[in-house]
């Protein structure tokens, strides 16, 4: 039950979001990045701004902890540097600027009047093209890490060889897996066409371009429609399946796609049966919803349906990310 003083602390909400967003806009926290701490002064004049406003904004970000104020300095914390940076090595500025296009949205408006089929139709292929890069940016700053934890984490990874990310989104995880143990290991990622243009575009700009990068096919289609390929050892689907005309039928062409002994992982999130939790997720999806875009599923879905599409055993368990609490749904085909 919410406190009164976290009611209160409601109102603060978007404030702290603006104060995040204009510091990035404004190029503020790529100009604190410099080091050595800069002075309200030196950053207004390196991005024109006026020194007052912007110290008061320097000071808004001190109190928020995006920002450390030293005698009069002002400068990044350093594990939030990475984070926060336009070349930050985990950089979600992309991701941050993006997802509130679609999170954001007047609810006493949409209630009262509802806004079918507006905001962004999530299923089309450019509405993925659009998003490559913040999708990037979310896969850079925590996405692949929380990937590479449940599959490292599959009794049968250390032997999986072949493996296919369906609606990979970028071609991070790809290059992860290609590049680590056992050598020699063929990933494969099926994207939307726009999306698997832009991934081969990445995967040959690559460092690993000639080496782990050579080693994944890419697959451009419909996942409703084109042959997944295979046999597979592993196939990854994490926060995609939404995108299934029928669920049974994509979920049956994966199993098709396995060899013996290989296994399905579904990482999506599970909403309580009634739809009120968990929070992260009924509230981040809500605007979405209000227009009548509700893709979740709720607990239990996509392990009836792997059951129904002919996966003798799933295990469900459930995976703390830093994006909210997740569902992996492991299906398994037996092995000969
Ligand atoms: C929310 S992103 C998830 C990306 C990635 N799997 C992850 O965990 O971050 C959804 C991905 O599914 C892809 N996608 C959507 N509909 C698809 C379809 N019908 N066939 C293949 N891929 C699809 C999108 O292009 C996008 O890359």
């Amino acid at each position: 039950m919410m406190t009164p003083s976290a009611l209160f602390d409601l109102i603060q909400a978007p404030i702290r979001w603006e104060i995040l967003r204009a510091a990035l806009e404004l190029g503020i926290v790529d100009d604190l990045a410099d080091g050595g701490g800069r002075t309200v002064a030196e950053t207004a004049a390196a991005l024109s701004l006026d020194p007052r406003r912007t110290g008061l904004l320097l000071n808004a970000m001190t109190a928020l902890g995006i920002c450390r104020a030293d005698g009069g300095r002002y400068s990044l914390p350093e594990d939030l540097a990475p984070y926060l940076c336009r070349d930050g090595a985990r950089s979600m500025r992309d991701l941050l600027l993006t997802i509130v296009r679609v999170r954001h949205g007047d609810v006493t408006d949409l209630v009262r009047q509802g806004d079918p089929g507006g905001g962004p139709d999530m299923a089309s292929p450019a509405f993925w093209d659009r998003s490559a890069d913040s999708l990037r940016a979310f896969h850079r700053a925590m996405g692949t890490e929380t990937a590479l934890s449940v599959l490292r984490g599959l009794p049968e990874w250390a032997s999986a060889r072949r493996i296919l990310d369906l609606g990979a989104g970028s071609e991070r995880l790809a290059l992860a897996l290609a590049a680590e143990a056992p050598a020699g290991r063929a990933v494969t990622v099926l994207d939307l066409p726009p999306m698997a243009d832009r991934i081969r575009s990445a995967l040959a700009r690559s460092p690993h371009g000639g080496g782990a990068g050579a080693g994944v096919q890419v697959i451009a289609g419909d996942f409703n429609a084109v042959p997944f390929g295979g046999p597979y050892d592993v196939i990854w689907a994490a926060m995609t399946l939404y995108f299934a005309r029928d669920l049974g039928a994509v979920l049956t062409a994966a199993r098709q796609a396995l060899a013996s002994g290989g296994v399905f992982v579904s990482f999506h999130e599970g909403l309580s049966e009634d739809r009120t939790g968990p929070e992260t997720h009924v509230i981040g999806r809500l605007v979405p919803s209000l227009r009548g875009r509700d893709p979740s599923f709720h607990h239990g879905q996509i392990a009836a349906a792997l059951r129904q599409a002919g996966f003798p055993q799933v295990d469900s368990v459930p995976v703390e990310t830093p994006f909210g609490p997740m569902q992996a749904d492991i299906a398994r085909v037996p092995p000969p």
